[in-house]
């Protein structure tokens, strides 16, 4: 028996290139400006078309199997009074989901996009980060990066990630906090409602969190950590479908604590990755600026669930549509520029 890591396999995904793809680049590229409209009057729409092209070696791209995947898990932190509602939120949200009633499946009906949610255990939280490690071992925190890469099952070819956990924006800041620097103030916010002297409270836990793994660098030791298992198996998600050449779409901040991890593995790790909002999460413009991506969307929205990435999701589908489904200026007979 070796001593390996079992973290080493997700290494390996992190630091591995992905396939050559600058002929669907570039051919993307080609076909955008002989179709039927001004040159760059689509915006960043054709920026989404190249990206996706991009991603998935395909031209013209095409999206006809988007999916969302929530995973739902359980924090003991939020034993801690860092959010506005109680734990038993996770499963009765499940329930929730189950029946169609959320909110991410009225946004997923309206834009004929899969949904998938994972119940990651929710009646056993994770260990309480302010105090304890949130996963027992290594092979705990892997095993969780590892159910993440069931999220790309179905033939998915756009991937939103969405999360349910009442407490985790207290574990996303708080790996904000451990791999990007700064306070528990710099990354504390609202979530769910938590205002005046609770959210004081919310970034002295995020700070208890921070310096019990002070000196930790290894991104995966401090999921392990400090982390949770919805963040993991986005995390794994990340990963899994950057070998696969599956676009992935952020949600919100959580979600971007995941990318954060990722990214510190190996910045290249998260270029498959397109970011879907500003969430009013006010940290979260901190994680992106970090990270040196700019979101599609800011709609003021602060849910979660995955919703801001299926809204993006539209949006992108849309982008696609155009590119593939508009004729040419030679094939529609239209008139070129003067
Ligand atoms: C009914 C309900 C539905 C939700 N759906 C997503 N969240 C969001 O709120 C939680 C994070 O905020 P905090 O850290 O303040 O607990 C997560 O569950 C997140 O997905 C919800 C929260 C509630 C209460
Ligand atoms: O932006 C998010 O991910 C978010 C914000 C508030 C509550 N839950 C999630």
């Amino acid at each position: 028996m070796t001593d390996r890591s079992p973290f080493e396999d997700f290494r390996a995904l992190a630091r591995a290139d992905r396939p050559d793809t600058a002929a669907a680049v570039a051919a993307t590229r080609a076909r955008e400006a002989q179709l039927t409209k001004p040159a760059g009057s689509l915006g960043r729409l054709e920026a989404i078309s190249e990206w996706l092209a991009s991603v998935t070696g395909r031209a013209p791209p095409a999206v006809d199997r988007p999916r969302v995947v929530v995973f739902a898990a359980s924090h003991g932190v939020a034993d801690r009074g860092v959010s506005a509602f109680p734990s038993s939120v996770n499963a009765q949200m499940l329930a929730n989901f189950r029946e169609g009633k959320a909110a991410i499946n009225q946004i997923c009906g309206a834009y004929g996009i899969g949904l998938s949610v994972f119940d990651l255990a929710v009646d056993v939280p994770t260990g309480d980060i302010a105090e304890v490690d949130a996963f027992a071992s290594e092979r705990d925190t892997a095993a969780t990066l590892a159910f993440g890469l069931e999220a790309i099952a179905n033939n998915v070819d756009l991937l939103g990630l969405g999360e349910m956990g009442i407490g985790n924006t207290t574990v996303a800041a708080a790996l904000c906090a451990a791999i990007l620097g700064g306070s528990g103030a710099d990354w504390a916010g609202p979530g769910t409602g938590v205002t005046g002297s609770a959210l004081a409270r919310k970034a002295e836990v995020i700070d208890l969190a921070v310096a019990r793994v002070a000196g930790e660098t290894d991104p995966f030791i401090l999921l392990q950590r400090i982390g949770g298992r919805e963040i993991a198996a986005m995390a794994g998600a990340i990963l899994a479908a950057r070998s696969q050449g599956v676009p992935v779409v952020v949600d919100g901040y959580v979600a971007t604590s995941a990318a954060v991890v990722v990214h510190a593995m190996n910045p290249a790790a998260i270029d498959h990755c397109i970011f879907a909002h500003r969430s009013a999460e006010p940290a979260h413009a901190r994680a992106m600026a970090a990270l040196g991506v700019e979101p599609l969307l800011d709609l003021g929205m602060r849910l979660g669930e995955g919703t801001g990435a299926a809204l993006a999701m539209g949006l992108i589908k849309a982008a696609a549509a155009c590119h593939s489904g508009m004729a040419t200026f030679a094939e529609a007979g239209v008139d070129g520029p003067a």
